[in-house]
């Protein structure tokens, strides 16, 4: 999507809103580093001409004002780049917090439009080349524009001619549209290859067992492959297009300096000017040049942060749930589902749906594969909503509660397949609650995860990305006991025992059950033994 220069300025104006002072003192400082290498061209003419003056005049006291000119320079240049480089990491760290947050709460259909290698990519790339403009070279080209404008005139009112001819073979193509449409385009083309590239990478890595198991490496070798050569013909015609331009103009910029040098010799030979203003000239023409220069490298990197911040407002416009304060309810007696229907895009899942589960009562949702069930209990989470019909939540005082966002805290959930994080196994079962050893090692009980014990380091073993480390069915009670630790009046669990023996699995289910009597149990299953279990079922077809 093309953001406006509108709608990009107006983002950037709030993103910076607290990093005024900061930004406002880096550009003062660039602006004395102007002034004061501007001084030093005006003081050297004058030296220059009274060592060269036929009449004796004092140099040493130029001299003194040049030197401090020219260490005043590296003094604010050491301080203005402590600034810039503070500044950015820290709206490099904000805009990463700010875009993984949006993110978190991206809704089900955002999560699934989005691929993480694409969403590293805009997190760390292209954040790096808005935070780079934003934070420094928006502010140095404006100073190079004024650091332009001001050599211009200091040249103007020594030679105007000389100022007009450097001026007119200015290479203004560069801020052409055309060349600006052109640029837009390759850069987002290759921005997109980049983050293709970075989601078979993530994929790769993150799957590379499963890859090697299935013998899958030349196959993913050959994809990636093809998009990174992709993505370097991509980059090349970049690449290409940037060294003509800038050939150009370094090409106008040699014949820039080549009219200034035989103007001013000529001027000199003519009695016309001094040498001071002759070694002004050259420097001056430098000064002119060098502005030029970064402006010409300034247009590539001004249209890769407006195409890096297209990629990055548009992670803000996806659908995200809006946090509602959540609602914790004593105890929950009934749910209910009234004629829920339910599609994704245009597949219907759920159709008409009705039936009640209570306390004590413990629920199976049985159907083949695909009909269904783990979307059940995405309705249940308020993960997605349903399309007509309603569920509702009956509370202990009778009082009926139609079921959103907010009453998600009221609900524990063991979701399908490895589900761990990288860390102990405590802080994946505890994450940021404040529980006793007692209620852990209770937990552990109740999910027979005693194995536990037995591991050298105990509860305080690393596991490893995706539970690695641990068998499928260790992460599986690992799971559990993560979700009954919370002590919540809904326990819902997708396929608990599928990793799991059967005598495992019975003693499990048992103690679930018990423990779980004054609670509303639900089961995601294939497990007819598990459903036998349960007093009431649902059978999706
Ligand atoms: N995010 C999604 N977007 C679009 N369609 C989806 C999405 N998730 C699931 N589906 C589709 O919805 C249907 C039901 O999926 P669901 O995961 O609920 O089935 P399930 O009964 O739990 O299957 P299984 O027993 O294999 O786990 C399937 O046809 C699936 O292709």
């Amino acid at each position: 999507m093309n953001y406006t220069y509108r709608q990009q300025y107006e983002w950037v104006r709030s993103f910076t809103q607290r990093y005024r002072v900061r930004l406002s003192l880096y550009f003062l400082l660039e602006l004395v580093g102007v002034a004061l290498s501007l001084l030093f061209v005006y003081w050297s003419k004058i030296a220059i001409d009274r060592a060269t003056a036929d009449f004796e005049k004092e140099i040493l006291p130029i001299l003194v004002l040049i030197i401090v000119a020219a260490l005043g320079g590296v003094i604010i240049r050491t301080i203005s780049s402590w600034i810039d480089e503070n500044t950015r990491l820290k709206m490099t760290i904000q805009l990463q917090n700010l875009l993984t947050k949006e993110q978190m709460l991206s809704s089900w259909n955002s999560i699934k439009k989005r691929q993480t290698g694409d969403l590293m990519m805009r997190l760390q790339e292209d954040n790096r080349d808005v935070v780079q403009m934003i934070g420094s070279a928006g502010i140095s080209f404006f100073v190079t524009i004024l650091k332009l404008l001001a050599s211009l005139y200091f040249l103007w009112s020594m030679d105007p001619i000389l100022a007009a001819m450097i001026l007119i073979i200015t290479p203004l193509f560069l801020f052409s549209k055309l060349y600006f449409k052109k640029m837009r385009k390759l850069n987002q083309e290759a921005k997109a290859a980049d983050s293709a590239v970075g989601n078979i990478i993530q994929e790769n890595l993150r799957f590379r067992m499963i890859i090697q198991a299935l013998g899958l490496l030349p196959h993913r070798d050959d994809k990636l492959r093809n998009e990174q050569a992709r993505l370097l013909q991509l980059k090349m015609r970049q690449i290409n297009f940037n060294l003509i331009s800038n050939t150009t103009v370094r090409i106008t910029m040699n014949i820039g300096y080549l009219i200034a040098f035989i103007w001013g010799v000529y001027r000199l030979n003519q009695h016309e000017i001094s040498f001071g203003t002759m070694t002004a000239f050259l420097q001056l023409v430098g000064r002119i040049q060098n502005p030029i220069l970064s402006g010409a490298a300034f247009v590539p990197s001004l249209v890769r942060f407006r195409v890096s911040l297209d990629r990055i407002l548009e992670l803000f416009e996806d659908k995200k749930e809006i946090k509602p304060k959540p609602v914790k309810l004593e105890s929950i007696e009934k749910i209910r589902f009234e004629n829920v229907s339910f599609k994704y895009e245009e597949t219907n899942v759920i159709n008409n749906l009705s039936f009640e589960v209570c306390v004590g009562k413990p629920l199976a949702i049985l159907g083949s594969s695909g009909r269904g069930k783990t979307t059940l209990l995405r309705l249940l989470l308020a993960l997605c909503t349903p399309d007509s019909g309603k569920i509702s939540l009956e509370d202990g005082i009778n009082t009926v509660h139609l079921l959103d966002e907010k009453h998600r805290e009221n609900f524990a959930f063991v979701p399908q397949g490895n589900s761990l994080f990288t860390g102990t196994i405590r802080e994946n079962i505890v994450g940021s609650l404040l529980v006793s050893t007692e209620k852990i090692e209770s937990a552990l009980e109740l999910s027979s995860a005693n194995f536990v014990h037995d591991l050298p380091q105990g509860i305080h073993t690393f596991i490893g990305e995706s539970g690695y480390g641990l068998s499928e069915g260790q992460a599986q009670r690992i799971a559990i006991a993560r979700a009954i630790i919370r002590d919540t009046p809904v326990w819902l669990f997708d396929e608990p025992t599928s990793a799991l023996d059967e005598e495992t699995s019975a003693r499990l289910i048992k103690q679930l059950l018990y423990e779980g009597k004054n609670k509303i149990l639900i089961f995601v299953t294939h497990d007819l033994k598990l459903a036998e279990y349960c007093d009431t079922s649902v059978y999706l077809h």
